[in-house]
């Protein structure tokens, strides 16, 4: 299971961001899941730039599955999907490393043995092995106006990110609430900035596209 360090400033703000989502009404919680969906999905095709011009290939995102009180993911992936976008998942793997299962409507889902997540049943890939990912949506607790971001504590997206070409863009997933305010949030070395913050409300570029990380 993930070892999560509790004593610091990330730890501390981590911790009230959990409190904060949780307390959020469960109908409003469902009401901005269904808008987010609508709004990835009104501005997937921007974002994804050329990758789905391959011939008799469909663009590619990597999601999540989310587990509540997480922003429901589950209309975001049919969303995209619907749109003729593959859409594929992460699977916990040692040393904090992500691999990757193409989602499918009716795909099997088990709990992860590394953390308190749902994981697809299939077969993984490294994002290496992947061709066509136009975009990378991740999860967070909170981001600020810079893209910094704080995530659930295991250090596997900052890790993922790190080996991804900045030229994919990335970008958070949060409640409105989430948007936090530049200076908020403790900014380590490994912590790899985003490049837009989906929410209810709309898109919002906090880095100008094409910016190296
Ligand atoms: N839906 C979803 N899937 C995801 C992530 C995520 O943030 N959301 N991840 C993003 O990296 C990875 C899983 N990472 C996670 C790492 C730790 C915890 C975790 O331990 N959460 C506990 C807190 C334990 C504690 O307080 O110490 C919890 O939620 O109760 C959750 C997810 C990959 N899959
Ligand atoms: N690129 C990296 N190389 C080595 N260790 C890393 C790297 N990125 C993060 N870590 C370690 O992972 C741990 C968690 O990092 P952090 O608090 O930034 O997680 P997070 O971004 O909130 O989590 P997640 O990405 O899982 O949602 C820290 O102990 C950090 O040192």
């Amino acid at each position: 299971m993930t070892v999560i360090p509790r004593d610091t400033a990330k730890a501390r703000l981590r911790s009230t961001l959990r409190s904060a989502r949780a307390a959020l009404d469960p109908g409003d919680r469902r009401t901005q899941s269904v808008h987010l969906a609508r709004v990835v999905a009104d501005h997937a095709d921007q974002l994804l730039h050329g990758a789905g011009d391959r011939p008799g290939r469909r663009p590619v995102v990597t999601a999540y599955l989310a587990g509540d009180p997480e922003p429901d993911t589950a209309p975001l992936l049919a969303g995209l999907r619907a749109l003729g976008i593959d859409v594929v998942l992460p699977v916990c793997e040692p040393g904090y490393r992500l691999s990757w299962v193409l989602w499918t409507p009716d795909i099997a889902l088990e709990r992860s043995v590394r953390a308190p997540v749902l994981e697809p049943v299939g077969p993984r890939s490294a994002f290496g092995e992947l061709t066509g990912v136009g975009l990378i949506l991740v999860p967070a607790l909170g981001v600020d106006g810079s893209g910094h971001r704080v995530g659930q504590g295991g250090g596997y997206y900052d890790r993922f990110l790190a080996d991804v070409p900045s030229a994919v863009p990335r970008w958070g997933v949060v409640y409105r609430s989430e948007v936090l305010a530049d200076g908020v949030i403790p900014v380590e070395p490994h912590d790899q900035r985003l490049d837009g913050i989906f929410t209810a409300d709309g898109p919002l570029r906090v880095r100008p596209a094409g910016t190296a990380v």
